[in-house]
């Protein structure tokens, strides 16, 4: 063991760690709030109009995970779901960036997809990064539902989501692996009501 190991969770604490947080969103969760979110994502893929996914970091990542997901096939054949990744397309990111403003990368895109009735699903861990906050803003004014997977309180996305799906956590990397035991399971309950419709 090196000297300054020592100072570092090692991985059994740091499963723990997860373990606990997962827990406590198990516990702390209410599953009405969860069947909400997979209604509003049902109702709009369901109707041909978008999913559109965002964020930044860990969470940009998660955004392309869950539409290839929906686009392609999570456990059971069925037909393509119109979920669109804003995290992933490199030249409108890096072009509206460096012209405009990274803050208004995700906003610009949610212009271009939205649709009244479509549903923007926003990962961010602090619920404060600037740019899910202007799509959010945007989304709402084009009429479409908003649901956020934050972490403790949401940030600011708690006053912009329609459903709010809040990890009890302040710890980016635990919370982002709840997001992904939330997301999986919005994929399973999707992919199952709309299989054969
Ligand atoms: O994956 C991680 C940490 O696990 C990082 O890349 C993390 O996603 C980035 O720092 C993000 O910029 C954090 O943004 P947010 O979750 O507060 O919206
Ligand atoms: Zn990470």
């Amino acid at each position: 063991m090196d000297a300054s190991s020592a100072a570092r969770p090692s991985l059994t604490d740091y499963l723990d760690a997860s373990i606990e947080v997962l827990r406590k969103t198990r516990d702390t969760l209410p599953p009405a709030l969860v069947a909400e979110a997979v209604d509003r994502v049902v109702t709009a893929l369901g109707q041909g109009r978008p999913l559109l996914v965002c964020g930044n970091g860990g969470s940009a990542s998660d955004a392309q995970h869950i539409t290839g997901e929906l686009v392609g096939r999570f456990l059971k054949e069925r037909r393509a779901l119109k979920a669109i990744c804003l995290s992933s397309n490199a030249a409108v990111l890096t072009a509206w960036a460096n012209d405009y403003s990274y803050e208004s990368v995700f906003a610009r895109q949610v212009e271009a997809y939205a649709e009244a009735g479509g549903v923007l699903l926003g990962l961010s861990t602090s619920g404060n990064s600037p740019n899910v906050v202007a799509a959010f803003e945007t989304a709402r004014q084009l009429g479409m539902t908003t649901v956020a997977l934050t972490g403790e309180g949401g940030g600011k996305l708690a006053a912009l989501s329609d459903v709010l799906l809040a990890v009890p956590s302040r710890h980016t990397p635990l919370i982002q692996q709840a997001h992904i035991c939330l997301y999986h399971h919005l994929c399973e309950e999707v992919e199952a009501r709309l299989a054969g419709v």
